[in-house]
């Protein structure tokens, strides 16, 4: 089983503003809500491309009892720790002449709780895959990530898609994948690229540190993967025009994840991975398998 832990998942509220205009009353042209949370993402679209997950996580209140319930009709499997301060957040994405996004605060999560999600990640066994993604709550510890991988049975391999400080803590423990985008990795080691040999330099340092498969990716510029057997692999992106930037990080992180557990070897798995950031890039929402489907058609 695959298991996706989201800290703070929330109800993504996607809204369509003709020229917002701050300090005024807008009214909304468009708007949607989706299960949202990075480790939620990468459960929907796992369940696009009909792979099996269980989403861990905190939930709180009525907007927590609606992801539970959207999820499950989604026949996602879901195993939330429940909580009784705040609510599950509800982040609010506005789509404008510029697009802004407005993420909420989350309930909070005492030391009971975590505790028992730690419970729950110690059950893991050999051939269980566990997804790690997304910020975590302000009432949650800095080293909430290592202390779940420490839990893990060393027979379980493990993915990282977090924010730089949060990220290079569990380097050590030897993540089999982490995907920063190009800017994520600029930050971490303080300089702005210029070739792709400075990108691929860059991925490999993190390889030294611990990572095992590093996909670097790049928005409209595609992805380039040093892999574990240190190949590395350019890939374009899918044709298409861009209506969302909500979620393709995450929509990637599913389909490599995809590609492995069907076997397919790297190469194929960062298409398969580039097809689903591409089919989310190009849709409102995450993307759908019919959506993946043509948008992996346009990829060379
Ligand atoms: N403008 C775009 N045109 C085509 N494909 C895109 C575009 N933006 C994203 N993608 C696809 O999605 C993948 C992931 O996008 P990106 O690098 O923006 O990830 P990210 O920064 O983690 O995203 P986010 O955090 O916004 O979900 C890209 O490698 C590419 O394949
Ligand atoms: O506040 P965080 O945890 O950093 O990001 C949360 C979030 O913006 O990320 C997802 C897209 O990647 C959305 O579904 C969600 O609203």
């Amino acid at each position: 089983m695959i298991y996706t832990v989201t800290f703070n998942p929330a109800l993504d509220y996607v809204i369509q503003v003709n020229h917002f205009k701050a300090g005024q009353i807008n009214r909304n042209t468009k708007e949607d809500i989706f299960y949202g949370g990075k480790g939620i993402n990468v459960s929907c679209i796992l369940n696009e491309l009909n792979i099996e997950s269980t989403a861990l996580g905190f939930i709180a209140n009525f907007t927590g009892k609606a992801l539970k319930d959207g999820l499950s009709q989604m026949g996602i499997y879901t195993d939330f720790i429940e909580v009784q301060k705040g609510m599950t957040r509800i982040n609010v994405k506005m789509k404008s002449d510029e697009e802004t996004e407005i993420n909420g605060m989350g309930p909070v999560i005492e030391k009971v709780h975590f505790d028992a999600l730690l419970e729950k990640i110690h059950s893991l066994k050999k051939g269980d895959f566990l997804i790690l993604s997304g910020n975590i709550p302000s009432s949650v510890q800095s080293d909430a990530y290592e202390k779940v991988i420490e839990q893990l049975n060393e027979d379980v391999d493990f993915v990282i898609d977090a924010e730089k400080d949060l990220l290079m803590k569990t380097l050590p423990y030897h993540p089999f994948l982490i995907k920063p985008n190009n800017l994520e990795l600029q930050e971490i080691f303080g300089v702005t690229f210029e070739t792709e040999e400075q990108i691929i330099d860059c991925a490999k340092k993190l390889q030294e540190m611990g990572a095992k498969n590093v996909p670097v990716s790049m928005a409209k510029d595609g992805a380039i993967l040093v892999d574990e057997n240190g190949n590395v692999y350019k890939q374009g992106v899918c044709k298409g025009n861009v209506v969302n930037s909500v979620g393709a990080g995450d929509s990637m992180v599913a389909g490599f994840i995809a590609g492995v557990l069907k076997k397919k070897g790297y190469k194929e798995a960062l298409k398969l991975a580039t097809a689903c950031g591409g089919a989310t890039a190009f849709h409102s929402g995450l993307a759908t398998y019919d959506q993946i489907l043509d948008a992996m058609k346009t990829l060379e």
